[in-house]
């Protein structure tokens, strides 16, 4: 059982739907998941969690929503290490915005590992062209991830 925070950045409530998609599959794992409200580095490092993953979509040009923005310059000023940390990014956009395609995802996974933190999965990209609900996409990217995760944290 790992204790699983699930960070989300959304504008229109795409990429939340997906995350909470995302926590009941996980606590229907037996994992212990929730979506966190932390705003800054400091909280959410403090809810110690095995691994963080990363729901978010993009906005403007490339750009992280204003509801992940907050955690995202914190983590970037304060600058935690973590290499204990492991983490996946579901990566929400459109193709048709181009170069910028799921920018926003890429920004976080990009600091993360600027960080330390172990990615489990290459970055899941889930296009709005392509998909009107992002959530079977994300489901069934998820045991991988998972098995990674178990992987990973049974390693000596
Ligand atoms: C104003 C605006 C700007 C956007 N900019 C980008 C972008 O630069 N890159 C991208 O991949 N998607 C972009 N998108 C597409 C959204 O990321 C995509 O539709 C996503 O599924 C929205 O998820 P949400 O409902 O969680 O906000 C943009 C959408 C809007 C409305």
């Amino acid at each position: 059982m790992a204790k699983i925070s699930l960070v989300v950045g959304s504008v229109y409530g795409g990429a939340e739907a997906v995350a909470q998609q995302l926590q009941s599959a996980l606590d229907q794992a037996g994992h212990q998941a929730s979506i966190s409200d932390a705003q800054t580095a400091t909280s959410l490092v403090s809810e110690a969690a095995d691994a963080w993953l990363v729901v978010t979509s993009t906005t403007g040009s490339g750009d992280l929503p204003d509801t992940i923005l907050p955690l995202f310059l914190s983590l970037q000023s304060e600058f935690p290490m973590l290499p204990d940390l492991k983490y996946g990014v579901v990566a929400l956009g459109d193709s048709s915005y181009g170069d910028t395609f799921c920018g926003g995802g890429r920004q976080f996974g990009q600091l993360l590992e600027e960080l330390g933190a172990k990615e489990l999965c290459p970055l899941l990209t889930i296009d709005a062209c392509e998909h009107f609900d992002g959530a079977p996409v994300a489901l069934e990217w998820l045991p991988n991830w998972l098995t990674q995760l178990q992987q990973q944290t049974t390693k000596v």
